[in-house]
Parts: structure tokens; sequence; C-alpha cells
């Protein structure tokens, strides 16, 4: 992985401090992705150190719904892996990865091609039908889910093909499951809840990893009306742990303003934002953010064309046990604003608007 260094504290705009003082005050203030160093939280057995960061963690949730985590404690050469074995994967050959495909939105496993799903805010299925037809989202993805499941199955690709594939991914799910868990409680700390509040009620690995592939698109494909790499959506779970490459193209909602604010990759850290569910749970009080990938700054390929370099990203979706009732947390006000819902029943239902 190929990102440049930034040694910024907080990352407020697509232009890091450190790189423009002269950004208006204004600007800078309104919305903020801020990197949060996660080494004290999971160094410390003092509850006041502890607090600290999980306050800065909540209160950016609040916020923005977005952060940047530094010293998260994975390590960085399982993260390179994981992009090499990604990277591998998406170079096979069309034929076998169609032969892995994604079929059941209850399994959510298996390779997806460029043009199966288009992420929207939509809940209507005709709208987002139409939209999956006019610009469907210029990527292709594998998705991973729990391995030991009775009822679906991981679309593995053979041992001869894609050696080392499977056996990099289950190490490296688990890797964020933990990352999950550790984040969780410091949630659970930030809203004066007890510390281990979400442990069993998120402790059965109902995740999914998704590995990203954003082919290298000539520019001016991507400047049609509503055409991105992908579009404006936010997601479905309690958390995404989000690795990117350099390349850049993610962006964040100002929900203030609508506007939106490159995520700019960052080296060594993970976007961790909140999704709907956590935003559910939390009655509001966590925000569950708006985003796209759009083209990064583009390399001029003729003196008329121009080509958006190819991308790829690691998402690691974060779920509560698909068992688990989420229903509005303590403290977080007086007034429900949803009834409860069932974590599968939910996801599920999310799921199956957004494939064809
Ligand atoms: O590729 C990215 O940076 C973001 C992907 C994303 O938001 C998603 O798959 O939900
Ligand atoms: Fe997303």
């Amino acid at each position: 992985m190929l990102q440049y260094r930034l040694s910024v504290f907080l990352h407020p705009t697509s232009l890091a401090r450190s790189f423009s003082s002269s950004i208006p005050r204004r600007a800078t203030a309104q919305f903020r992705i801020p990197v949060i160093d996660f080494s004290k939280f999971r160094a410390s057995t003092s509850a006041q150190e502890k607090k600290e960061t999980a306050d800065e963690i909540v209160s950016a949730f609040k916020e923005s719904g977005f952060i940047y985590l530094s010293n998260h404690g994975v390590d960085p050469q399982q993260v390179q892996s994981t992009f090499k074995k990604s990277a591998d994967f998406f170079a096979l050959p069309y034929d076998v990865k169609r032969k892995l495909a994604w079929e059941d939105p209850r399994s959510n496993r298996g390779y997806v091609e460029i043009g199966r799903e288009r992420v929207t805010q939509s809940a209507d299925p005709d709208e987002i039908a139409t939209l999956r037809e006019k610009a469907p989202d210029f990527k292709e993805s594998m998705e991973i889910g729990r391995d030991w499941d009775s009822t679906w199955k991981n679309q593995w690709p053979s041992e001869t093909i894609a050696p080392g594939f499977k056996q990099n991914m289950l190490d490296f799910y688990e890797t964020c499951h933990e990352l999950h868990v550790q984040i969780m409680r410091s949630i659970a700390i930030g809203l004066d809840l007890q510390e281990h509040f979400f442990d069993d009620k998120i402790d059965e690995k109902c995740h999914n990893l998704r590995l990203l592939s954003y082919p290298a698109i000539k520019s001016t494909l991507l400047k049609d009306e509503g055409q991105a790499r992908a579009g404006a959506h936010s997601d479905y779970g309690t958390l995404t742990l989000l690795f990117q490459d350099s390349v850049g193209g993610l962006e964040v909602q100002n929900p203030q303003t609508g506007e939106f604010i490159p995520a700019t990759p960052i080296a060594d850290t993970i976007v961790v934002n909140v999704g709907d569910l956590l935003a559910r749970w939390s009655n509001d009080v966590l925000r569950s953010t708006l985003h796209r990938v759009v083209a990064p700054p583009a390399q001029a390929i003729s003196e008329t064309e121009s080509v958006t370099p190819k991308r790829q990203s690691i998402a690691f979706f974060c779920n509560p046990n698909f068992s688990t009732e989420v229903s509005c947390l303590p403290n977080c006000g007086d007034q429900a604003k949803y009834p409860p819902v069932n974590t599968g029943d939910y996801i599920v239902g999310r799921l199956s608007v957004t494939y064809t």
C-alpha cells in the first residue's frame, strides 16, 4: 500500500492543516474527520484514560460520524498482504470470478461484478432499479461472511487459483472483529454505559468483509449525471472499518451544508464510520453520514482524454449478532424515535434492494 504520510491530528477538509494555514477558520471548524489515537485506550487499565479517548470518539461520531483511527493495533503487514491478495483475486480471469458469483442477500457472499450494485439512500426498489440501469456503481467486489455458518457458505476461489487467499481473509476477518469489539467498548464508555455493554450483542461475528476494486476508467464516463464509483449512501450496520489505498476519492457529506468533503487517505489509519443500525440504536445521537466514492484527480492520456486511476479499498462492515434486537439505548433520550428491529431482518432487507 502506497499511502502518503500526513502528520496531522485533525483532518478537517480536503486540505490537511499542515498543507495550508490559510484555510478560512469557518470552513475548517464546520466539519472535521478527526484523527484519533487509539493506543492509550488499548493499553490502559485506567478508567479515566480510557474515558478520554472514548469521549473523543463519541463526540466525533456525534458530529460527523467519521474518524480516522491511528495506532489501532492492526499490523500494517497484515493490511498490506490483504490488499495484495485482493489485487491478485481481482486480476483473475472474469470466467473464474463469475463462478463465485454473489447470489442471495441472506448470504451476502461472493463476487459482485461491475454494475450489479447501486448503493443509494433510496428505499424504493423501482427507483433503485432505474438508478442501477442508468448509473451503476463502477466497481467490483468480493464479499466474505463468517465462514462457519451452517446455511451460507463463502465462495472461496480454489487454493490452486488463489493460494493463501482464504487463510489471509479469515485471519483479517478475526482481526477486524476484535477491533470492532474494542471500538464498541469505547462507544459504551463514551455513552456512559458499562464498558462491556455491547459485548454479548456483537460476539457472533455476523460481519461482512468486502474487498473492493475500482478499475481504471476514462474520466468522461464518471462525469455523467449521477455516476460515481460508488453512489452516495450510508452503511447499514454498527461501524465500518475502511482501509483505503493512496488514490483517494472517498467523500463524506457535511450534514449541515450538504457539501461533500474528501476523506483523503492518511497512511496507517483506518477510516471508521457509524452505520445506520448504530445510529438507530443510539436514537440518532451517533450519526450515520452519507458518503460516496468519486473520481480522484485524473491522469491525462491524450490531449482530449484523461483516465481515472484504479483504486482498491477494503471495507469491514460490522454488525450486531443477527439475533440482537436493536432498540433505543439507555442514555440516548427519553423518547425512542424508532421501533425495535431485529438485526438480521434489517440487514437482509437493506441488501435485497441494492443488488440485482
Ligand atoms: O471504497 C471506499 O472508500 C468506500 C466504500 C464504501 O463506502 C462502501 O462500500 O460502503
Ligand atoms: Fe459505505
